[in-house]
């Protein structure tokens, strides 16, 4: 069988809750400025903001081809949710992506594989790409060891999203060892690519695209060491400077 051709390459960039409302517009005006560089031909590049910033961001990043994303959806359009944000109305915002089961969001919100998967689910039945984060919690000292139980840890939390997601949809899993966001470092290279190549597995016979980023203190200088078994970056510190997610586009565009 000849080798499966990789997906197109993605790089992307979570706000979390680090800005207020001028950082963040400011920050996106400065994505656009990024846009127009030969990158767009190799890569697709997104920014998500938070609920508030999201469809002026939408609006100033409209005449690029960056994509803007949401850091959560709730599974049903419509109803009596109060606080919760519905993925019709993100699709109708601007958003073309949606982050869903964060680990920020699974450990200090309790969300649970079931919830992110009807989540997916809901959010490509609204047309956006679910951005599904993946990860193990702990970090084995062996590193043999490691892998193995980062695969048993993940593996349940890729089935139960891909079972609730069309066939045909296109799904983004962006895996993010838990102990690796946040830290000084990202992950070791080897630890990253050994179970990345293996969860990429758990989605070989589907028809949709899917593809498969890295994310956890990753920023210029990490995509290299990686590139064997994912298609791009997911960032969050690193890249609130510009200039480094400028380094980073390049990086993985291969400019
Ligand atoms: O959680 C992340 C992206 O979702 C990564 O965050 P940091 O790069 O700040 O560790």
């Amino acid at each position: 069988m000849p080798p499966l051709s990789r997906p197109r390459r993605i790089v992307g960039v979570s706000l979390k809750m680090y800005f207020d409302v001028q950082s963040t517009l400011s920050y996106v005006r400065g994505v656009l400025q990024l846009d127009g560089d030969a990158w767009n031909a190799r890569l697709d590049l997104f920014v998500i903001p938070d609920f508030v910033t999201l469809m002026e961001s939408a609006r100033i990043l409209e005449p690029s081809s960056v994509w803007v994303g949401a850091q959560d959806t709730f599974w049903e359009d419509k109803g009596a949710y109060t606080g919760e944000v519905s993925p019709l109305v993100l699709r109708q915002a601007g958003a073309r992506i949606v982050e869903i089961g964060h680990a920020e969001r699974r450990a200090t919100f309790g969300e649970t594989d079931e919830w992110v998967a009807k989540k997916a689910g809901a959010a490509a039945r609204n047309g956006l790409i679910p951005l599904v984060c993946i990860g193990e919690r702990t970090h084995h000292s062996v590193a043999s060891a490691a892998v193995g139980a980062a695969i048993q840890e993940c593996k349940p939390q890729v089935t139960s999203v891909l079972a609730a997601v069309p066939d045909d949809a296109e799904v983004i899993l962006a895996y993010e060892p838990v102990w690796a966001i946040g830290a000084a470092e990202p992950a070791d290279a080897d630890h990253v690519v050994n179970v990345t190549k293996e969860l990429r597995k758990l989605a070989a016979g589907r028809a949709g695209v899917t593809r498969v980023l890295y994310g956890g203190s990753a920023g210029p200088g990490t995509f290299a060491k990686i590139a064997e078994g994912v298609d791009g970056l997911f960032l969050g510190r690193f890249a609130h400077d510009i200039h480094n997610l400028k380094k980073v586009i390049q990086e993985v565009g291969g400019a």
